[in-house]
């Protein structure tokens, strides 16, 4: 496997840290997961097909999901037929409704993480935006920084089409800009509606019919020196791999058409993410260099073999829950105790499967728990390519 790594260079450095974390979801519609199927298929007059229909009903009986929020209401279903009507074009609709909404809910979602910060949003110096729903520029960044009053000197990025991997790099490369940019405070945000990709149930799309809820999470992140105000970091974040897995580009993906973006998820993804996801591991945690100035910190765990020793049970985990069988397949490679994935199956089962922005709900939901975290912990999120986000993190004492 081709693996790139960062751990930002000579020692003492000081690692970048989580000094913020806020989530978001809209507020149109929650949707029990048992009574979907029977909801979709009526609001998309689709119950012509009833074998479809029970078979998105197994689905979402064994998908590990309770409820997900939606922006989509019945309403705007019934005053735009285009969006569940795949022989009308439905892009500009599209493109319309995301021009706003997507940054709007990344608003929220930024406002709670900046609170809890603790300064002034002007001080905010990098933008690292990440959606699936990005058609047209300027981008969603500039509204999400308009929105929120930073400064026209704001540094922006945009990452777009990532998939559910975009809040793992997201995070990564707001890393590297805050190691390397002293006084660097770098806002993340990643939004995601579902609202680019509905439509009719047919037989190529039922799996993300099942998966894919709407959600927004922001984090804010920052090296030391830290700045008067600022609350203490929630996690360092100490090294950083991104992993392609040879030869899967067909595996999983995404592709804009006239009637929105279309998800592709193939049946081996669970698999393929379970047979690498060890390796991504090592290499992170190899790359990991503990500062000279770390206040007397332990090094991270060695990396180790997950045949036997336990030792990814010595760690916290952060995994982005794509689908139940992705973590139970991560769980059985790694041997993890059933405790150690509880905050992903948790986000999953409350929110689904919102792509780039559920790792960050799976961070909050892990620092709101109520044993202490270990020192030591693995981040881990994946997407086309397949690609695979590692990072190691630490829970400051
Ligand atoms: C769909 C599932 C809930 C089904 O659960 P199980 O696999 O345990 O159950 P099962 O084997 O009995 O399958 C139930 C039915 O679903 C069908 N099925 C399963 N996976 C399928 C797939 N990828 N495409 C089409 N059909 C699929 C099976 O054939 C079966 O059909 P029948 O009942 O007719 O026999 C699960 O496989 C799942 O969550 N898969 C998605 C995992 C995934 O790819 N996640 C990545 C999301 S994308 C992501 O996170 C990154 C990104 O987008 O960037």
């Amino acid at each position: 496997m081709e693996s790139s790594g960062t751990s930002g260079g000579a020692a003492a450095r000081r690692h970048a840290a989580m000094l913020g974390i806020g989530t978001a979801n809209p507020t149109g519609l929650l949707v029990p997961q048992d009574v979907f199927a029977e909801n979709l298929f009526r609001v998309t007059n689709s119950d012509h097909l009833p074998e479809l229909k029970e078979k998105l009903k197994r689905i979402c009986e064994k998908s590990g999901i309770e409820r997900r929020h939606f922006h989509l209401t019945e309403e705007t279903l019934a005053a735009h037929p285009e969006l569940f009507d795949r022989e009308l074009p439905s892009l500009d609709t599209r493109v319309d409704m995301t021009a706003d909404a997507v940054p709007k809910l990344a608003q929220c979602a930024a406002a709670k993480a900046i609170a809890e910060w603790g300064r002034p949003t002007a001080d905010i110096t990098h933008l690292v935006f990440s959606t699936y729903s990005a058609c047209q520029a300027p981008t969603a960044d500039l509204r999400l920084a308009t929105l929120l009053g930073l400064r026209p000197t704001v540094s922006r990025t945009m990452l777009s089409l990532h998939g559910c991997y975009g809040g793992g790099r997201a995070l990564s490369l707001a890393k590297e800009l805050a190691e390397n940019n002293r006084g660097a405070r770098v806002l993340v945000a990643c939004s995601e509606m579902t609202l680019v990709c509905f439509g009719a149930p047919d037989g190529g799309n039922i799996v993300g019919h099942a998966l894919f809820g709407d959600g927004a999470g922001a984090v804010v992140v920052g090296a030391g020196p830290f700045l008067d105000g600022e609350r203490r970091p929630i996690f360092e974040m100490v090294s950083a791999t991104q992993t392609t897995i040879p030869r899967t580009e067909h595996a999983l993906g995404m592709r804009v058409s006239g009637g929105g973006v279309d998800f592709h998820l193939a049946i081996q993804v669970p698999t393929l993410v379970g047979q690498n996801v060890e390796q991504c591991l090592l290499d992170a945690f190899r790359s990991a260099i503990v500062d000279d100035d770390d206040g007397g910190a332990a090094p991270p765990p060695s990396p180790c073999s997950g045949n036997g020793n336990g030792r990814w049970n010595d760690l916290f985990w952060a995994v982005h829950p794509g689908g139940r069988p992705i973590l139970d397949n991560i769980n059985k490679v790694l041997m993890l105790e059933p405790e150690k994935l509880a905050a992903s199956r948790h986000v999953l089962r409350e929110y689904g499967n919102m792509s780039g922005a559920t790792i960050v709900f799976v961070l909050d939901e892990l620092r709101r728990g109520r044993s202490p975290l270990p020192e030591w912990g693995a981040l881990l999120a994946f997407g086309p390519g397949i690609t695979i986000e590692a990072m190691v993190l630490r829970c400051p004492r």
